[in-house]
């Protein structure tokens, strides 16, 4: 079966009468790979999602394989896009496994048979390293716990588009690390769209195929790693001053040397000596 293709054009999102994304389009978003949304806070990374997801009205033209977004019905538009918020999920009285498997339902998933839903929705947990957490209650577990919980609702849809809206900020180096893995594997095997909001720089360049750097709600860079993140682009979007290099095993790392517009250390440090 062919890559779905996701094509944004001219969308623009707001809240009330204040615009947040303006006008923008993005050269379409093929399957198969990783796309990482960066930029500093505020840029507008979490209302695109939104609007991809459907959850906040976008004018413009949202469209896969042809098909417009804008306008499905919610389970439509649930059964092509999955999206996980930032927000932790609630403190509900379910089980992991009740969970996630009540989200492929909600979603009017592939698989139609509760005991083969089952058998799916133990090896998506399996999958991110937390059968153990299967029979546990989602009100009983850690920060990190429900982060994985939340991501396995989301995967377990097998939706063609799935928006993650930084889906390691609660983990630990060693499951951020195997997330993202994941989350690579997870496009390529099944040649979806993974669109995801990540915060460390590093990490978008070694997981992500192409970054996409928002601006106040402009597209400020796009294309490959190496193309996008460049010393020029974190002086202009982020403010600071920056070297980009790639380390021994060939992965990029940013160093950071200071802040553009912050006040010289010794300057910030100059406080009056206590009267004695
Ligand atoms: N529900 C809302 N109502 C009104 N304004 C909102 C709402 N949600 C977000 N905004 C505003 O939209 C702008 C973009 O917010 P958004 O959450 O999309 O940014 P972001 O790039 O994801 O930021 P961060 O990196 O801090 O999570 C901000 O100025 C924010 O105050």
């Amino acid at each position: 079966m062919a890559h779905p293709r996701l094509e944004i054009e001219n969308i623009s999102v707001g809240y009330g009468r204040r615009r947040v994304i303006a006008d923008l389009s993005l050269p379409a978003i093929e399957g198969g790979g990783v796309t990482a949304l960066i930029g500093p806070n505020a840029a507008g990374k979490t209302t695109l999602l939104r609007a991809l997801a459907g959850l906040v009205p976008a004018r413009g033209t949202i469209r896969l394989d042809g098909e417009e977004l804008n306008g499905l019905s919610v389970t439509a538009h649930a059964s092509r896009v999955a999206y996980m918020p930032q927000a932790l999920p609630q403190r509900v009285a379910l089980t992991v496994l009740e969970a996630t498997l009540s989200a492929l339902m909600s979603s009017g998933g592939t698989a139609s048979h509760l005991a083969t839903a089952r058998v799916h929705a133990l090896n998506t947990l399996e999958r991110l390293g937390i059968s153990d957490l299967a029979m546990r209650g989602l009100d009983e577990l850690s920060g990190g716990q429900r982060q994985l919980a939340s991501l396995a609702q989301s995967i377990v849809r097998e939706p063609r588009v799935l928006l993650l809206d930084e889906p390691t900020s609660a983990l630990d180096i060693h499951h951020q690390l195997r997330v993202m893995r994941f989350v690579r594997e997870l496009a390529q095997e099944r040649g979806i769209i993974v669109i995801i909001v990540l915060h460390d720089i590093a990490q978008a360049a070694r997981y992500a195929h192409r970054i996409v750097v928002l601006k106040q709600g402009t597209v400020a860079a796009d294309g490959p790693p190496e193309a996008a993140i460049t010393p020029a682009m974190l002086a202009e979007v982020y403010k600071v001053e920056a070297r980009v290099e790639r380390c021994s095993h060939g992965f990029l790392q940013i160093m950071v040397d200071g802040a553009l517009d912050a006040a010289p250390a010794a300057q910030a440090l100059s406080v009056a000596p206590p009267s004695t």
